[in-house]
């Protein structure tokens, strides 16, 4: 009886993992958005007239707010207002974000005044592109918020359970939706007569059920917390102090694994929006066949990243798993640089592909679930925000960077050779975490879950 009374929602595996399921859908959503016009770039080319330098900087404008500091105030808003208020907010400016970003390329807004005075500054970027890139600054902002709400949530689920296997299949959900958005975007542009609106559309409506999603999982997180007779506890149990910020950035094992983050995620990420078209100009294949090769990418680390985060909980070994990410990568970035234009073959690329999915489940499986190894849970919320924040950076800046090279060298050979430099140096940074490991003891090797 007394053990009845004391039993929580989230001890009862189906309500936490019910939990689990609405949050990681909303970022299902959020990654599609966040990719719905990577296999459309030569379409948006020739329909709206943006060439691969006003492409990267679309791509990057998604983290500019983000490097301006947005991320640092996302993560004091939830340490200071919680995952509920954090979560429908993050959520509502993705919804917000996608509308503005639709509004700029669709074609109603091409023929208005202020897209005429949009096209009459900074004339290399068009109207279209500067309104869509200021809709997917919005959307950035929610979707990084939505991150660190999600991690810190999955967290407070799933204390002392299956937490590396529940951030694992949340971000297994998230790749699903990268596979998804790579299937069906072009498809549904070619469906509706070549329009780059079609797809963004849909995925905006997608957000919407994301954000419907977030408010009924924090009906259950509000119950959650009331079973803990913590009638406020969604109000953070300690209150932000700048003081914690300084505590983070003084733990060297904080920059390594930041640093880490930034460098291997910035050859995936900007890699990702550029590999359709890679893929088309080194196979000479149709935007069609680029995308769907390209979307096992996520796939493989879709099946892996929970697997591995299952061994993470149960076996350790997490700081081998960042080793042997990076250098994964490496020899898939290097072989995209110099065996495929050689050997310019689907079944090739299919096989790198593949493979670089394997380093895409190695590390975030064995990075995410590290973090609170070695910071404080109290100031948790504040070091990923950070950790995304420094990520961030690179993520705005190395595409901007990879569309000016495509267009300074018209070739993928030197973009390849930057995102295999990057890999280069998050090796080293995994051999310098396993050897600070291995002196301090934090247990990045050990296993999560004592059996
Ligand atoms: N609960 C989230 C864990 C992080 C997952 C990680 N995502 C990121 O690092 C984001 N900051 C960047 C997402 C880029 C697309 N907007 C991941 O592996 O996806």
């Amino acid at each position: 009886m007394t053990e009845a009374i004391q039993r929580k929602l989230n001890d009862s595996a189906a309500a936490r993992w019910t939990a689990l399921v609405l949050i990681a859908l909303a970022m299902f959503f959020a990654y599609m958005f966040v990719d719905v016009m990577s296999p459309l770039q030569s379409l948006i080319e020739s329909e709206r007239g943006w060439d691969s330098g006003v492409f990267g900087t679309y791509a990057a404008s998604e983290y500019i707010l983000n490097v301006c500091g947005f991320l640092i105030l996302a993560g004091i808003i939830l340490d200071k207002c919680g995952i509920r208020f954090t979560g429908i907010l993050s959520t509502s400016l993705m919804v917000i974000g996608a509308s503005i970003k639709y509004i700029g390329v669709s074609d109603w807004f091409q023929a208005t005044a202020m897209c005429s005075w949009l096209d009459s500054w900074w004339t290399t970027l068009p109207g279209s592109a500067k309104m869509a890139s200021f809709g997917f600054m919005v959307f950035g902002c929610g979707c990084e918020m939505a991150g660190i709400t999600v991690s810190k949530a999955i967290a407070k689920w799933f204390k002392g359970k299956e937490m590396a296997l529940a951030m694992g299949l949340e971000m297994a959900i998230a790749r699903l939706g990268v596979f998804a958005v790579f299937s069906v975007s072009p498809k549904i542009a070619t469906q509706f007569d070549n329009s780059v609106v079609a797809p963004i559309a849909f995925c905006t409506v997608l957000l919407i059920i994301g954000l419907i999603n977030f408010i009924v999982f924090s009906v259950m997180d509000a119950k959650l917390d009331k079973q803990l007779g913590e009638a406020n506890s969604d109000e953070p149990t300690e209150e932000f102090k700048v003081s914690d910020l300084g505590r983070i950035f003084s733990s060297k094992m904080f920059w390594i694994v930041a640093l880490l983050c930034v460098l291997y995620y910035s050859a995936i990420f900007p890699f990702q929006r550029y590999a359709t078209n890679y893929l088309e100009v080194t196979l000479h294949i149709e935007k069609e066949a680029a995308a769907d090769l390209f979307r096992w990418f996520p796939i493989l680390a879709m099946i892996l990243t929970p697997v591995l985060g299952s061994f993470l909980d149960h076996k350790g070994k997490g700081a081998t798993m960042l080793m042997l990410g990076s250098l994964i990568m490496i020899a898939c970035h290097l072989s995209f640089a110099f065996l495929l234009p050689i050997y310019p073959n689907e079944w090739f690329a299919l096989l790198i592909i593949v493979i670089l999915g394997v380093s895409f489940s190695l590390v975030p499986a064995a990075l995410w679930p590290s973090v609170p190894k070695i910071i404080d849970p109290v100031i948790l919320g504040s070091a990923y925000s950070l950790i995304f924040w420094i990520q961030n950076i690179g993520l705005c800046f190395v595409p901007l960077i990879i569309g000016m090279t495509l267009k300074a060298t018209g070739g993928y050979l030197v973009p390849m050779l930057i995102f295999a430099s990057l890999g280069v140096l998050a090796l080293i940074l995994s051999f310098a975490l396993k050897a600070f490991d291995k002196k301090k003891g934090f247990g990045l090797e050990e296993p999560n879950i004592k059996e």
